[in-house]
């Protein structure tokens, strides 16, 4: 009797229907709304070209849906991945709470109003260049260099890169030298900020036979190169300044949360565990937002002549 109810429950919890939660969670909501912010700053440090702010919240918008459009792919093509790993084998999908077909229309739904939002509130180039993005994350990536090559978040961390370029082309329907600037800036955190938990989940890649860097390298080895990533990212993050492309305020965030950012870097190399990795992958999190908020800050205290 207490059998039948306990696998009633169970039934029960994984037929139940998709909830707007199950949805966000296909979107990868979080690293979205940090991918948009990153486009926000993209876009605020353009040329102003006069442009509305419902204009250009609908660019922001377009770039989100993309984005996220390209998150529920990964869902999709991941599925049988995911399911063999703890953080992930709750998934939506996985799961079954909803179907691969339902969350396939749901991904090209949100793809076709995001690149029609594009280019109505912006121009063809950013509409395409997110494109870009969103197949150079969900087919390049997912579908092949993950399962390929350690190098794999390296090259596919390209497309998570985009958004301050995508925020920039946005407003100026053009490319220019600051805003491939701010994606170095994307491109060289993402290793620092993937290994660091690839360190931490080391096992449940292994178990999915997945070749991240601490799987086919070793621990050492990874924790050399996330430090080396991270004194790189701190290089790159002074030329904003060194180029007059920032001031002062941004030079001083910038070297308060890079050294933080190597602090924590350094400890996880020197230490003989991996307890501080999880540590610097929530940090990495933290960093890239206040490092891009600090952008954005310094652009208006400059452009009103605050200090
Ligand atoms: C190839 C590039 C990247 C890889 C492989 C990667 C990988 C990951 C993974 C595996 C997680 C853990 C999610 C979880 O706990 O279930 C994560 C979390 C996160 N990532 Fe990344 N990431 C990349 C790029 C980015 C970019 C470009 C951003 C934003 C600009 C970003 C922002 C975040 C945020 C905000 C979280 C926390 C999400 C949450 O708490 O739910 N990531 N990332
Ligand atoms: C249009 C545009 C800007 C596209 C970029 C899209 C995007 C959401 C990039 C973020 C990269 C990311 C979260 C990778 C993790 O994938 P994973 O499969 O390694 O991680 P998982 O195991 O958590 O699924």
């Amino acid at each position: 009797m207490e059998n039948t109810l306990i696998q009633k429950k169970y039934r029960a919890s994984v037929t139940r229907a998709a909830s707007i939660k199950d949805y966000l969670e296909l979107c990868k909501i979080k690293v979205v709304a940090l991918l948009v912010l990153t486009a926000l700053v993209g876009l605020a440090l353009a040329p102003d070209m006069g442009r509305s702010f419902i204009l250009q919240g609908f660019s922001l918008l377009g770039i989100g849906l993309l984005a996220s459009s390209a998150a529920v792919i990964n869902h999709i093509v991941d599925h049988e991945i995911d399911a063999k790993m703890a953080r992930t084998k709750n998934r939506p999908v996985v799961k079954g709470r909803v179907s691969r077909t339902q969350a396939l229309v749901f991904s090209a739904s949100i793809a076709v109003t995001g690149f029609v939002l594009l280019v109505y509130s912006a121009n063809w180039l950013t509409a395409e260049l997110t494109l870009f993005a969103l197949v150079g994350y969900a087919f390049i990536y997912t579908l092949y260099l993950k399962r390929a090559t350690p190098q794999n978040i390296v090259i596919g961390g390209l497309a998570g890169a985009m958004p301050p370029l995508l925020g920039w082309v946005s407003e100026t329907n053009q490319l220019a030298a600051e805003p491939w600037l701010l994606v170095m800036i994307i491109f060289t955190w993402t290793p620092p900020h993937f290994w660091a938990l690839a360190i931490h989940r080391r096992e449940d890649y292994k178990k999915a036979k997945i070749p991240m860097l601490p799987v086919t390298h070793g621990v050492a080895f990874s924790k050399t190169c996330v430090l080396l990533y991270s004194l790189l990212l701190t290089l790159v993050c002074i030329v904003p300044y060194l180029i007059g492309m920032s001031g002062h305020f941004y030079l001083v965030s910038a070297m308060i949360l890079n050294g933080i950012f190597l602090y924590k870097a350094t400890k996880l190399k020197l230490s003989g565990n991996c307890d501080s990795a999880m540590d610097l992958f929530k940090f990495s999190i933290i960093h890239l937002m206040l490092l891009f908020i600090a952008l954005f800050i310094d652009k208006a205290i400059i452009a009103y002549n605050i200090l």
